[in-house]
Order: structure tokens, then C-alpha cells, then sequence
């Protein structure tokens, strides 16, 4: 991709995602500084999907605060996928991505994200949240356990990755394709641009 055009903005990115870099770099912005948050992600009981996204977004946007307090915004976001009110949350562990799946397989399920613009000083929180429909072919066993060896679904969302081999899974999608990836690149950029940032 070229980097002709990219603007720093003065902006934390409280994502240790790569992917979250790379779509803004997409759009021709660069954070100040990109800051990993460790918060804890368990999700309360009987906690709706898209009521659980939108707060883990706000704890990454607060913990990154309490690092770094000084730049102007921070940018944090937090996707999940979702079957029903079943939420699908990235791992590690191939038993639970087999699971996901498994749920996933012949079925359309959504992915949530939420996005925080933090003012640092006031402490001012602007959001946005986007949910994408995602149609999944039927996976035959054989199909599966090789996705799983490509590692490719690993700390992704539903235990996929939209951007690489599941592409050849995915029949329809309706809605944003870069919310699905980590970061919905026109409501961020309408959050940015409503604070003067970009044009
Ligand atoms: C569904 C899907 C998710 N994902 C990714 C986007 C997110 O990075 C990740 C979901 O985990 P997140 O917790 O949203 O983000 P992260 O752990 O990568 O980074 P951080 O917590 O530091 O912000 O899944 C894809 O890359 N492709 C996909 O198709």
C-alpha cells in the first residue's frame, strides 16, 4: 500500500491489533502513538453482544488514558462476532474455534464493532457502533480442521478472518466490510471528522 497522503493525526490507538493500523493507514491516517491495552475481557452473564462490545471498547479507550494522558484523542474499538446472543470472542485454543465454527457453518451470524473517540482532556467520549451480516457456506469436516491448521482464525473474532483463506467460505456479506475486519473505516472516519481532525 502507498504511503503517499498519510497523515499523523494526534491521536492514541489503544489497538494492538495490526489490522486496526492498517485500515486507518487505508483511509491516510496514522495514529501518534498505538498503545496495547491488557483489560479484562470476560463477559458478564447474560450480557447482550452488542452491550458487551461497546463496553469493552470503552475499557480499552480508559485504560489507554491512564497510559497515555497527554495526546489529544484515543481511538479504541472492539469487535466481536455474534450467533444469536451467542458471543463468539477470539482464542487461542483450537478446541473453541472448532466450536465457533462449527456454529458458524451454513448459517449467517453478525460481527459487531465499536468505536471510541476519547478527548483526552475533557474526557468526552464520541461512539459508533456497526454491525455486519456475514453468510457462511456449509464446512465439511475435511475443510474445517484445515482451516484450522492454517492458525489463520487465532485472537480472531469467531475464529475467522475475513481478509485471508475464509474469504472462500463467506458467501454474501451485507453491511461494512472493514467493520468486520476490526475497524469500520466510514463511521471512524465521520467520528474523526466531527472533532476537526480529517476533512
Ligand atoms: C471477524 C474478524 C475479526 N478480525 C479481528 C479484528 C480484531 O482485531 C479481532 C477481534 O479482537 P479485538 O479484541 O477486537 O482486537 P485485538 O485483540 O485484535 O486488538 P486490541 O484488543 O488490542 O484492540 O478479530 C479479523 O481480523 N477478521 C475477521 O474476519
Amino acid at each position: 500500500m502507498s504511503t503517499y497522503n498519510v497523515t499523523k493525526l494526534p491521536i492514541v490507538l489503544a489497538s494492538a491489533s495490526p489490522r486496526r493500523l492498517q485500515l486507518l493507514e487505508q483511509i491516510g491516517i496514522a495514529p501518534q502513538t498505538v498503545i496495547a491495552t491488557d483489560i479484562d475481557e470476560a463477559p458478564v452473564k447474560q450480557e447482550l453482544p452488542r452491550v458487551y462490545v461497546q463496553r469493552l471498547a470503552n475499557a480499552k479507550a480508559v485504560a489507554a488514558q491512564q497510559i497515555e494522558g497527554t495526546v489529544p484523542f484515543i481511538l479504541a474499538a472492539d469487535t466481536i462476532a455474534a450467533a444469536g446472543r451467542r458471543i463468539l470472542n477470539k482464542t487461542s485454543e483450537r478446541q473453541v474455534a472448532k466450536k465457533h465454527l462449527n456454529l458458524l457453518s451454513g448459517r449467517r451470524h453478525r460481527v459487531y464493532t465499536s468505536v471510541i473517540l476519547m478527548n483526552t482532556q475533557t474526557g468526552k467520549i464520541s461512539s459508533r457502533q456497526v454491525c455486519s451480516m456475514v453468510q457462511f457456506s456449509r464446512l465439511s469436516e475435511k475443510q474445517l480442521e484445515h482451516y484450522l491448521d492454517s492458525e489463520e482464525w487465532k485472537d480472531k473474532a469467531g475464529s475467522y478472518a475475513i481478509q485471508g483463506i475464509a474469504a472462500s467460505f463467506i458467501q454474501a456479506v451485507s453491511g461494512s466490510y472493514s467493520n468486520i475486519v476490526g475497524l469500520p473505516l466510514f463511521e471512524t472516519a465521520q467520528l474523526l471528522r466531527g472533532h476537526g481532525l480529517i476533512l
